[in-house]
This record gives structure tokens, sequence and C-alpha cells, in this order.
């Protein structure tokens, strides 16, 4: 069992007064800036550029002085077959930031309980504490675009001593592999004070979204949606909904009271571990103190619907902790029509349980008594030790603000009715109270490749910690980097053996600059071996183009309460499996016996419409196998999208033909890597 203290930070009870709260003003009674009409595509509030004044004026200066370019708002539109693609234009200022710090003052929400799109105050779950923001917005700005769009992004990074690089999650970025965002793999990270101009095309429709790859900083604030639209001939699902409209995009996140940093590596005494206090909705919410009882009172995101109509919403897990998040929607079914971006034959489900980086789409059908419904978002896992977890409302047009029933709790929720993605992942046998990933079918149709028997490569990949004692941690000149767990544990991640290093330069733009000895993988390890704590160096496995790659991921983390979610960069693959052993005297699984169910084919695998994603969730002590066909070249990073996994070095590279597939670098584009000449003295 894990055993975590229940010590609550000192801020609680302490700091939490009505200075550092939001306690002031009722306004979730009457908010409707984001009220939904019909046939039009509503603005989505962070689609309005409220931003700073030097944000907005570099913003305006480019669209004027480049007539081919589109606004967000411009952009954030019905797509129809045979239009023109846009070129949409974006400026993300990204700076330190406050929640409810003095723009708060400037334009609290006024009598009448509207608040104007040219706010600068952020609200959150109502506690202060500082931020960091793109163009003063949590969530950052909405990109909202059709498919075949060009999108353009000038990231002009203010933040005083950070560098930053911003990823697109999701997106393919074929022909564009020098956007994808990933420090010292395919760009150097932005300095403070420089703009980087992003630039991609919308070539892969869905729903996505983008956050900093750099350090902890997504967990801080710095992410945001992303759907790219299509025309509804090209959507196998587009017959099941009326509406998609900008504002029914559903980010969810997990929320600190203090920066991520605080808590890496990790405390022993206040605020240990790495959970979350708080969620948000649409960085939306309200917090209740576990230990007064007192809660905020600040505004929860509700999202407009009108009687009769049928809608589809995109909802994004944007979390950063190991905690799953379980969506439920009162009174309502939940039609799953999409993850990842990519169509499934749809399912009904009443409850969505989602791993950091997963998206779902879904259709709601406004079928109720025109009301205002509850949707609880609960943190599952670890994050069942805090009890954390938000609301948002569900509100039928010309209905009241207010549900008529009580707030659920986090022990008496909404009734859960079938889940989607059951943490028991018993996915290979007849049940009706749930559905696995494994089990959709994909609604486009599949590269017959992927169907083969046998693969052109097959990798397996377990992965694992390497426990240490403080012992073996703190010797002189030895900097392991660690994680203090939950439960006091220092551990540090390995995927086949090897802890993932940065590489000193981006091997994308400057592989000449690296020294061949910094990569590594399981065919390949430093001198000497590795030994049971594996080694540190910059794991790359390389894959000619157009393979068939099949990847079997191993748990043998053996925590009872995490499920890593994997994400692919570059791809979106084939979910051809997801089990446990089947032999009940196997108490946890490892490569070793991974390899022999191979061998007796008894690891699952089903090749009827297996499901495209770009993020799995790998069971607690199972194994996921994947297939994709490498038609990417590039240097594509595959890693646990727990944001404190990838700081211990849960990554490889998974590098994608040669450089002679690779599009040019563009011109002028940053260097950076080591500096060693000989010494001068
Ligand atoms: C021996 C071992 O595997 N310990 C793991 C501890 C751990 C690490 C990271 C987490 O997020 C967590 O909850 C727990």
């Amino acid at each position: 069992m894990l055993q975590v203290k229940l010590t609550f930070s000192s801020f609680v009870g302490d700091q939490q007064t009505a200075a550092t709260s939001w306690d002031g003003l009722d306004f979730t009674s009457g908010s409707n800036f984001f009220r939904s009409e019909h046939g039009v595509l509503q603005t989505h509030p962070s689609l309005k550029y409220t931003g700073n004044p030097g944000s907005m004026g570099k913003f305006q200066d480019e669209l004027k002085r480049n007539p081919s370019l589109s606004s967000p708002h411009e952009c954030a539109r019905a797509c129809r077959e045979g239009e023109p693609p846009r070129i949409c234009y974006y400026h993300f200022t990204l700076e330190y930031y406050t929640v409810l710090g003095a723009a708060c003052q400037v334009c609290t929400p006024n009598a009448t309980n509207v608040m104007t799109s040219s706010c600068q105050c952020v609200l959150a779950d109502g506690v202060e504490r500082g931020i960091l923001t793109a163009n003063r917005m949590v969530p950052g700005p909405s990109i909202q675009v059709c498919e075949g769009d060009k999108v353009v992004v000038d990231v002009d990074n203010r933040m005083e001593g950070m560098e930053v690089t911003i990823h697109w999650h999701g997106v393919w970025q074929r022909g564009t592999q020098y956007y994808d965002g990933v420090p010292f793999v395919t760009q150097c990270p932005i300095q403070q004070g420089n703009v980087f101009r992003y630039q991609w095309v919308a070539g892969n429709a869905g729903t996505h979204f983008w956050h900093a790859h750099t350090g902890l900083q997504k967990m801080d604030g710095l992410y945001g949606s992303i759907a790219i639209r299509q025309a509804p001939s090209r959507d196998p699902n587009s017959n099941l909904y009326d509406f998609d409209l900008t504002t029914h995009v559903m980010l969810l996140s997990d929320w600190m009271h203090e920066d991520a940093v605080e808590r890496f590596p990790g405390r022993l005494a206040v605020n240990t571990g790495q959970d979350p206090e708080s969620l948000l909705i649409n960085g939306k919410g309200q917090f209740r103190d576990p230990n007064t009882g007192f809660q905020t009172n600040t505004p929860l995101e509700v999202f407009t619907i009108t009687p009769g109509k049928r809608y589809r919403f995109r909802m994004i897990n944007s979390f950063a902790s190991v905690c799953p998040a379980q969506l439920t929607i009162q009174g309502h079914d939940l039609i799953l029509i999409a993850t990842d971006g990519e169509p499934v034959h749809p399912v009904q489900v009443n409850t969505i349980i989602s791993f950091s980086g997963e998206r779902y789409d879904f259709v709601i059908n406004a079928n109720q008594a025109p009301g205002a419904y509850w949707i609880q978002l609960r943190g599952l896992g670890e994050c069942g030790i805090r009890r954390v977890q938000q609301l948002a409302i569900l509100r039928y047009a010309r209905g009241p603000y207010q549900p008529s029933t009580a707030a659920p709790t986090y022990d008496f929720g909404i009734p859960q009715g079938v889940v989607l993605n059951p943490l028991d992942a018993r996915c290979n046998e007849p049940r009706d109270d749930a559905i696995c990933v494994s089990q959709l079918k994909f609604a486009l149709s599949i590269d017959k490749g992927i169907l083969r028997e046998k693969p052109d490569v097959k990798i397996f990949l377990p992965f694992r910690f390497a426990l240490y004692t403080p012992e073996q941690l703190f010797q002189p000149h030895q900097y392991t980097a660690h994680l203090v767990a939950p439960n006091g544990d220092h551990v540090r991640s390995l995927i086949d053996g090897i802890s993932y290093r940065t590489p000193t330069s981006p091997p994308l733009s400057q592989i000449d600059d690296i020294d061949d000895q910094e990569f590594c993988n399981g065919d390949n390890l430093p001198p000497g071996g590795c030994g049971t704590q594996g080694c540190t160096c910059t794991h790359k496995v390389d894959i000619p183009l157009n393979a068939i790659v099949e990847v079997v991921l191993v748990d043998e983390v053996q925590q009872p309460n995490l499920s890593h979610p994997f994400h692919l960069h570059g791809y979106a693959f084939n979910v051809i499996g997801i089990g446990r052993s089947p032999d009940r005297n196997v108490k946890k699984i490892n490569l070793k016996h991974a390899l022999d169910l191979d061998r007796q084919g008894l690891l699952h695998r089903q090749f009827n419409l297996p499901p495209a994603k770009d993020t799995i969730a790998v069971p607690n002590n199972g194994y996921v196998v994947l297939r994709f066909r490498a038609n990417n070249p590039g240097y594509w990073l595959f890693h646990c999208h727990f944001l404190f996994h990838i700081v211990i070095g849960m990554n490889l590279i998974l590098h994608v033909g040669t450089h002679a597939d690779l599009p040019p670098v563009p011109p002028n584009f940053p260097t950076c890597g080591n500096h060693l000449p000989p010494m001068l003295i």
C-alpha cells in the first residue's frame, strides 16, 4: 500500500484570508458571457486577445503588415470543403503573473456579473499564487482553425531567467519537424527576451492542446487548447452532432497553490509529494480548504446548450500530475466519437476516466428537462487522498443558472454508470459496466501494413523506477536526478534500463555538434553496461523510414496507484492490445514475462479496427501493444506524460529515417550547445 502522510500545506488556515482568496462577489448565478447562439460559432473568450498592450500592439502590427494573415477570431470558423486555407496568426507573450493580482482591482466582475473581454484578472480557483501565463490568461490563448490552415505563433518569452519551448500536443508536424517544441531535440529553448516563430500546418484534424515542454512550466499555467476542425463531409461522426462550438472545449487541469518547482525533487515534511491541491475546468473553479471548510466563491465554468440540439464537446486532459481524471455529467449520456483527434465508432458511456495528455470528444444530446446540471471532475489514484474535485455547469439556454440539486461531493458523486477506461483494466473479458480504449473501433480506413502479423521492427520497452537510499544518492560529486515520491521513496525513471538525458544540442538541427557517445539504447549501452540502477544517456532508437513498428510497453513500476500514459510525438499509433498477465500466479509483470507471453502468442492483440491515439495509459502491472508506420521522418520524443516523470528521465527519442529524409533546417535557426574551448591559462 502506498503510504502518504496527510500533512497539508502551511498556507491552509494561516494565510488563506479574504485578501488571498476570492470570497467577494457571487456571480456564479449571472455569468452569461459565454452563452452560445444558434448556428453561430461563438467566440471563445481567449480568442479575443485580451492581453497586454505590448502583445496586442505587435500582434496588430503583424496583421496589418501582412494582409494574408487571419486573426484568431477569423480562423475559428465553420470549416467547409473546397474553401481556401488561411494563415492563422497568434502572438503569445509569456510572463510571470499572479492569480488574484492587481489586475483584478481594475476589472473585478461588475454588478451585472459580466466580465469584460479585456479583463486581465486571472481567478483560477480563487487562491492567490504566482503563475506563468501566455497573454495573461489561464488557460492561454485557444488555437481554433480548420484542417489545412497554416498556423503561425510568435512566442515572446518575457520570463526573466527562464527558457521555454511550446509543444503542440497531437499535431504531427509533417514537414515542420523543427517546430515540435522539444527542448534540445527539435530546437534550442527560447531564451528570455527572444521571440521564436513556430509555424506549422494543421495537417491532422482533432482536439489537441499546446503546453510548455520545458521544466515544470506547464503546471504553472502554460497550456491552452487547440481545435482543428474539418468539413462535416470529412468527419465520419459529423451526423451525430448539430454544433461544434468554440466554447465547448473542456480543458481539464490539475492545479497547485504554489509553483510546481516547490515540489521538485520533493519534500519530506510539508507539502510532500507532487499531487495537486485543486483541479480546474477551463481555468476556472472553486477551492474548499479541507482543514477549515472555507470555500472560495470564484465562478465555475458554464457550458450552454439549447434544448433539442446535439453538441460536440472537446475534452482535453492537461493534467501534469499522476492522477487520472474522472468526468461525469449529471443526467446526460456521453457519446464518445473521437480520442486524441482520431474518430472512433460511437459508443455511449456515462463517465470518462482520462490520463494526462489524452483527449476525448463526445456528443451531448440536450434532451433533458431544461435546467442546469452538474459537471463533476474528480482526481483519482493519488488524488483520492486529498479528495480533489472540481465542478462546472451544463446549462440549458434560458433555463435556470443553478442546478436544482446539491453539488456533488467527492464521496457522494454523480452515479458513474458505464465507465470509459476502468482503472482495473479488465479489457479482455465481456462486461457491461465499462469500456477500454482497446475496445474502441477506428472510424477511418486503416493502413493494411499495421494489420500484418509480423511488424518490421518490434521494440519491447519495460519501464520502472530505480530506487535509491539516501546513502546511495547523496555521495560526493554525484548528482543523480531524482524525485522524492509521496511515499518518501527516492526514485529516478528508467525505460529499458536507461534514464534519459537531454542532449547538449538538438540532433534535428545540429547533429554534427553532438558526440555520438551521448546516445545509447538497449543494444548500445555505455561502456561498462548499466547494472540494476540503470544508466543516464540520451536514449535514442533508430527506425528505418516507412517501417511498421510495434512497441510493447511493459509496466515494471509496480506502484498500485500508477498507470503511466505514454505520448508519442509526430504520430498517432494504433492500440493493438491492452492487458495484464493471464497467469494468476504472476503477481508482477516484467520484461521476461512479457517476452514469454509473446512467444506463446498470449500478448493480447486484436486487429479489428484498432483505434488510433497518440497517448495511451499502460495499466498498472500491465502492458500495451501499439503499432504505427514510421512515415514521418524526424526525432520524436516518446515519453510518460506525467510532468515529474519527464524530469527524472522517463523519455526516449524515436529517430525515424536519416537526415537526408528531412526538410532543410530553417534559415537562421537558433543554435546552442556546450562551450568548452581550450583553457587560456
Ligand atoms: C519503489 C517505487 O517504485 N517507488 C515509486 C514511488 C513513486 C514514484 C512516483 C510517484 O508519482 C509515486 O506516486 C510513487
